[in-house]
């Protein structure tokens, strides 16, 4: 289903999750968590292993439906919509582990990807050929500069196969630029990158804030964190433990408590 276009694009804060709890099989993993996302603004989630942070970003990207609680995408409640409903209103997420079509080259891979086409139907393809081949090239010449964004244009025929873990994560942001997305859910963009690639990936991902994207980054690399994000929300035990600029969390003694195991 395509969501109508929102008349609440002017709501401020284009994810607000109010209370949300998940349970799994009476264990609770997320419990009466509210966090927001302003337009434009780029959040940082941490929280040591088990906190609960995946669970929150699940139940953002509509993986998980939350046992309780509320969620709104720019002003929508979309708290029982399925993911591709939240595509509509301009929600993407990228993986932790990236599992392109290895092999398919990196362009077919964004192809794949993309929006409904008119080509996809065979009935459009004899009655309106000429419409199907305009929109195959717009397609293909979106892909093409997106992959040029992302630093991979010199592999665009090449199969995903060949690509390092690094860009593998700068396929995987190449693949959610298709949509066109107004927010962005980062999934430990840093995980397993090699420095000079992570230098790349920080500046797609600063690149594309300044033009207006709003970004919820999980990440455990506080470093990236703290140059990337001027708002943090820190996590433990699935409940919200502190919020704030990024020195003044890493600074909060039950930030602290929590990364060396104690109870918040
Ligand atoms: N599908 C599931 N079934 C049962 N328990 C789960 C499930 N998913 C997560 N949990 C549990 O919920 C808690 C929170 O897990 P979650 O993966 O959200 O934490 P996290 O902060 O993302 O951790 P990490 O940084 O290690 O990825 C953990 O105790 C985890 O074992």
């Amino acid at each position: 289903m395509n969501p109508a276009p929102s008349t609440a694009a002017e709501t401020e804060d284009v994810v607000e999750a109010i209370d949300l709890t998940r349970r799994f099989s009476g264990m609770v993993a997320v419990s009466g968590m509210s966090l927001t996302l302003g337009a434009g603004e780029m959040l940082g989630l941490i929280g040591p292993n088990g906190a609960g942070k995946t669970t929150m970003f699940n139940m953002i990207a509509g993986s998980l439906r939350p046992s309780a609680g509320q969620l709104l995408i720019s002003g929508h409640d979309v708290t029982t919509a399925p993911p591709e409903d939240r595509i509509g209103y301009g929600l993407a997420r990228t993986f932790q582990i990236p599992r392109p079509f290895s092999e398919m080259t990196l362009i077919d891979n964004l192809l794949v990807g993309g929006q409904a086409q008119v080509g996809e139907s065979l009935i459009a393809n004899f009655l309106r050929p000429g419409i199907v081949c305009a929109q195959e090239r717009r397609l293909r010449e979106k892909a093409r500069s997106i992959l040029d964004f992302v630093t991979l244009s010199h592999l665009e025929t090449q199969p995903a196969r060949v690509l390092s873990g690094g860009q593998r994560k700068l396929l995987e942001l190449a693949r959610v630029l298709m949509a066109d997305p107004r927010v962005i859910l980062l999934d430990e963009p840093a995980a397993g990158v090699n420095p000079s690639l992570l230098e790349v990936i920080i500046s797609r991902i600063v690149e594309l804030n300044r033009s207006g994207t709003a970004i919820l980054l999980i990440e455990h690399n506080m470093d990236m964190v703290s140059r990337l994000c001027s708002r943090v929300i820190a996590m433990a035990g699935g409940k919200h433990l502190a919020e704030g600029s990024p020195a003044d969390v890493a600074a909060n003694p039950d930030v602290i408590e929590a990364y060396l195991g104690g109870t918040p």
